[in-house]
């Protein structure tokens, strides 16, 4: 039999059973987990950073654990009694357990200045002196709980904006929260899903982290991610295909029989949950798009861009780079194609592929 080289591992000693191999990660020797590596001999994002990141990942682990509860079935069924808003969908219980979770971490940090979540009509307040501001989506894909398919939590860090500092309290919370993707000093996501991985970039490169539930730690298993350049899958709700635009059904229509750019039959994929679809994307390449005015650009597609360009992808509204638009309001919605640089290039091009017609989809 042909004998392959074995490439350079380290070997994680387990304490039972098989030892775990994980591959040499290309930023280092020694940064295994998340802490590690935002840590002084790491990436140094600074004391404060680390101090939030790791009250943010022990939030992402009780959700984690929520979600996969024997327990959960009852919190994820509907709200009754409403609690949504014009502007937000009727959230569920566990999206309202996972968003305390969430703030609670973050006052404990005592880090953060503003948390806006997408569970809140307006943005809390937490403490003067924080120097972050926080944007998230708690659980995004809440819809899908009871069928035990993937979730995750998205969210993104700004510097708290020390020129607003003298405002009244009503007004600096919200112009804290709506500062422009580019101003992002870093964004995640936690994927919740046969793994649990918690995704991020500080603005040098987009890495992954995988929950070791025998230690409770986050491991570096996908330093510096790139997506490719080019995929062969896309990624959208194609029940949809009579209320696209022209543009869009032409785009669609061409990779699916290979007459694109790229002169191969793409294939879909498509799981409704906004961090998996964008997961997989990561890793393998092509468009994660949902073409209506749906996702949120504070609480999910500023962040998602932020990490896509740190792995060198691109992230659009199907006309701008999206880091570039200036939120105007909190819950403000709009078209997101997200992915390789070549697809969505490929995707632009074909001009009109914002779909206008939203009638409110029952599923
Ligand atoms: O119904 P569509 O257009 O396919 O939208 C699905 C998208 O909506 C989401 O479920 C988020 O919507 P909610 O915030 O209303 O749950 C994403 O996870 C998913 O990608």
């Amino acid at each position: 039999m042909k004998k392959f080289p074995v490439p350079a591992l380290f070997v994680l000693p387990a304490l039972e059973g098989p030892s775990l191999l994980i591959e040499k990660n290309s930023i280092g020797d020694g940064f295994q987990t998340l802490l590690d590596y935002i840590g002084k001999e790491g990436e140094d994002v600074g004391d404060d950073l680390v101090v939030l990141i790791a009250h943010l990942q022990y939030a992402c682990k009780r959700i984690a654990a929520v979600v996969a509860s024997p327990f959960n079935s009852v919190l994820g069924k509907q709200n009754k009694n409403g609690g949504g808003s014009a502007e937000r969908d009727d959230p569920k219980p566990l999206d309202i357990v996972s968003n305390e979770i969430i703030l609670s971490s973050l006052r404990n940090s005592g880090k953060v200045a503003v948390m806006a979540s997408e569970e809140d009509d307006v943005p809390v307040w937490i403490t003067d002196n924080g120097p972050f501001v926080v944007v998230t989506d708690p659980l995004d894909g809440s819809r899908n709980i009871d069928a035990s398919i993937p979730t995750g939590t998205i969210f993104g860090i700004y510097n708290r904006l020390v020129e607003l500092d003298h405002l009244p309290i009503k007004e600096k919370p919200q112009l804290n929260s709506l500062q422009s993707g580019t101003r992002l000093i870093a964004a995640g996501y936690v994927l919740y899903s046969s793994a649990t991985i918690f995704c991020v970039s500080f603005g040098s490169g987009t890495h992954a982290f995988t929950l070791d539930h025998t230690t409770g730690d986050f491991v570096l298993t996908h330093p510096s991610i790139k997506v490719p350049s080019r995929g062969q899958i896309y990624s959208v709700n194609d029940a949809r295909y009579f209320d696209w635009p022209e543009g869009l059904r032409q785009y669609i229509d061409t990779v699916r029989q290979g007459k694109g750019k790229y002169p191969k039959k793409y294939s879909a994929r498509y799981i409704c949950s906004l961090v998996a679809d964008f997961h997989r994307t990561l890793m393998y390449g092509g468009v994660a798009m949902n073409p209506r005015d749906h996702l949120r650009l504070v609480y999910e597609a500023n962040p998602l861009s932020f990490l896509v360009e740190q792995a060198g992808g691109r992230g659009s509204d199907g006309k701008s780079r999206i880091l570039s638009l200036q939120p105007v309001k909190l819950h403000q919605r709009l078209p997101l194609f997200l992915g390789s640089m070549e697809d969505v290039e490929e995707l632009e091009s074909y001009g009109d592929v914002q779909q206008k017609v939203n009638p409110g989809y029952e599923v």
